[in-house]
């Protein structure tokens, strides 16, 4: 029954069974020892919450904004290529998923995903230049894992950056997104706004990312789980669950392990 789904890991154990073999190792696989995929996840994990009590929460608005664009919740869905959408059903399915996506998202963005995992490896910084020159859409760089790349493409002049490592599919000890996203805010100093993806799978993981100065975070595999799950309702039950963080967020309410080392010494 679809109320029996609770949360996003039990998507995933649906997908895993209703899903081919071949098409679940290819959305949840990642890059050989998967040390990365693990670590996304399991990063989040290691991060705690300082709880504040008797805060009012009776009205809680996770409304932000964009890029511009006003939206329901820091919640975005990440570009995953086309390769998994060889079943005709697929096709139908992802197109409903868009279509959920832009409903509770509460707005059409215009804004363009220059992503592709067979994009060509030869693209660099001259690249987004170029693109910056033709174009007066925003242009996010997505992939960005260290400050000095931050701050080469805040030169280059983009209007946002993806703290992402693609989801641990192409280079395995690459670090766990949720690790650098920090040192990336720090760099940025809120000249551009930050997202990040990569492994998170609760409300809980939204309010750590958000607590360390992403203004927005990026689900991938998730989504793809809701919808071999559930379809089109799958996809609303993921994007509701995750729904689940907070506002009013400061850096205060959570605690890294970094944190943790540094107040022992
Ligand atoms: C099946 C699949 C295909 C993907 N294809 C692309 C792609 O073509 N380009 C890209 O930039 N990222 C791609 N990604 C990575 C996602 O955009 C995103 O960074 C990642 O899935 C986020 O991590 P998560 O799955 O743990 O939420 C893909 C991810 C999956 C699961």
């Amino acid at each position: 029954m679809a109320d029996e789904v609770v949360n996003v890991n039990e998507f995933e154990e649906i997908a895993r069974r209703v899903l081919p073999k071949a098409f679940y190792d290819f959305v949840a696989g990642g890059a050989e020892d998967k040390h990365t995929l693990k670590e996304n996840v399991e990063a989040f994990r290691r991060m705690t919450i300082r709880p504040r009590v008797l805060v009012d929460v009776s009205r809680i608005n996770m409304s932000t904004t964009i890029l511009g664009y006003n939206v329901s919740s820091p919640l975005m869905l990440a570009p995953t290529s086309r390769h998994q959408l060889a079943h005709p059903e697929g096709e139908v399915a992802t197109a409903r998923a868009a279509a959920a996506s832009k409903v509770i998202m509460g707005t059409e963005s215009n804004v363009k995903a220059f992503t592709d995992e067979t994009f060509d490896a030869s693209l660099n910084w001259k690249d987004i230049s170029w693109l910056r020159s033709i174009t007066r859409l925003p242009i996010l760089v997505k992939g960005i894992l260290a400050a000095e790349d931050a701050i080469k493409a805040l030169e280059v002049g983009i209007d946002g950056i993806i703290v992402s490592n693609h989801g641990a599919r192409q280079l395995d000890y690459s670090p766990a997104t949720i690790s650098v996203l920090e040192e990336i805010v720090h760099a940025v100093k809120g000249e551009v706004p930050v997202f990040m993806d990569g492994g998170v799978r609760r409300g809980t993981d939204i309010f750590k990312a958000l607590a360390l100065g992403a203004q927005a975070v990026v689900i991938g595999r998730p989504v793809i789980y809701g919808l071999a799950a559930r379809g089109e309702g799958g996809v609303r039950m993921v994007i509701e669950m995750l729904k689940n963080a907070v506002k009013d967020i400061t850096r205060h309410y959570v605690m890294t392990e970094r944190d943790r080392l540094q107040s022992k010494i």
